[in-house]
């Protein structure tokens, strides 16, 4: 069996003793090799998540491990983009690219990180303080790419970057991932965007993990269906239902066959995700790590 990227068990994180659980009770397995995304509504814990498996924080209950080891271990076969691009100010970009090689003696990617870098036309001569949000972003990617990791963990990465930036920089990813077999997790609100690029999904919300797995198996269990009002819809599970005039439209995930008069279609994974945004309330199903893998 190969070592997953991440498992995580029972894992949770609260900020003081009496402050609400940002993380609670997640588990799951994400195997190596995925380009992941993790969605979910502000203050989810997206970001708590993979600043716990990036080892920035500890979990205050439950276990998570990172490539086989516990976080703290794996830190140099991982990198982290941070919402917040922790980068130091006062270097050029030719500085903070050169620290990048001085830190990772030995398998450093100068290529990978000079090709982020020019993709934007920066000067390397100017300095981290003198640049914009995007450009930060940019320089903060292409010190994590050069480390060429075996997980790459990006909280909103994209979120600064122009369309066009935002293009380059995911096929950049995507070629890391398919010549490297790179893990890549990356947060994002723009769920359109991650249609064509991830293969795996964990849907947080209000701090547990809601779906977790692979992304054709999320979307084969779900199914969007067509009735007359006031159908019945059990004994499946209803994810969204809406009742226009005469006409019943539900996303649900089937427990067996489907009546043959109702109208049935794929969700995309825009449709799913979204579904189970608007709707809080709805059945979880994040497979215990041991059914995740098998799948895997
Ligand atoms: N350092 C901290 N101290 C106290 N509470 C925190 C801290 N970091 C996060 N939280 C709380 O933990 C919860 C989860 O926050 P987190 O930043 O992980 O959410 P998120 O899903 O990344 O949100 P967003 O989409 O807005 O970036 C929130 O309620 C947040 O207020």
């Amino acid at each position: 069996m190969t070592v997953p990227a991440i498992e995580a068990d029972a894992l949770g994180k609260r900020f003081g003793r009496r402050a609400a659980w940002a993380l609670r009770d997640c588990s799951f397995r994400l195997p190596a090799g995925r380009v992941c995304a993790v969605v979910g509504p502000n203050g989810a814990g997206k970001s708590t998540l993979l600043a716990l498996a990036a080892g920035l924080l500890g979990p205050t209950e439950g276990t998570v491990t990172v490539l086989g080891t516990d976080p703290a271990t794996a830190r140099p076969e991982v990198g982290f983009v941070d919402q917040d691009k922790p980068l130091y100010p006062q270097l050029t970009v030719a500085e903070t690219l050169r620290m990048g090689a001085d830190l990772n003696p030995g398998h450093w990617d100068e290529r990978t990180a000079a090709r982020v870098v020019a993709g934007g036309d920066l000067d390397p001569n100017r300095r981290i303080r003198s640049l914009s949000g995007g450009q930060r972003t940019r320089v903060a990617l292409a010190l994590a790419l050069g480390k060429r990791p075996a997980l790459l963990l990006l909280d909103e990465p994209m979120a600064d970057l122009d369309p066009l930036a935002r293009r380059e920089l995911m096929g950049v990813l995507m070629g890391q991932a398919a010549a490297h077999g790179t893990t890549i997790v990356m947060s994002s609100h723009v769920v359109a965007e991650l249609e064509d690029t991830c293969d795996h999904l964990l849907l947080i919300g209000g701090g547990r993990v809601r779906l977790a797995g692979d992304t054709d198996d999320l979307l084969a269990a779900h199914t969007r269906v067509t009735a007359p009002a006031r159908t019945p819809l059990d004994p499946h599970t209803v994810v969204e239902s809406r009742t226009t005039g005469r006409q019943l439209t539900a996303l649900v995930r089937p427990a067996g066959p489907l009546p043959g008069d109702w109208r049935t279609g794929a969700p995309s994974l825009e449709e799913l995700v979204l579904s189970y945004l608007r709707n809080p309330g709805a059945p979880d199903q994040a497979p215990p790590p041991d059914t995740t893998e098998t799948a895997a």
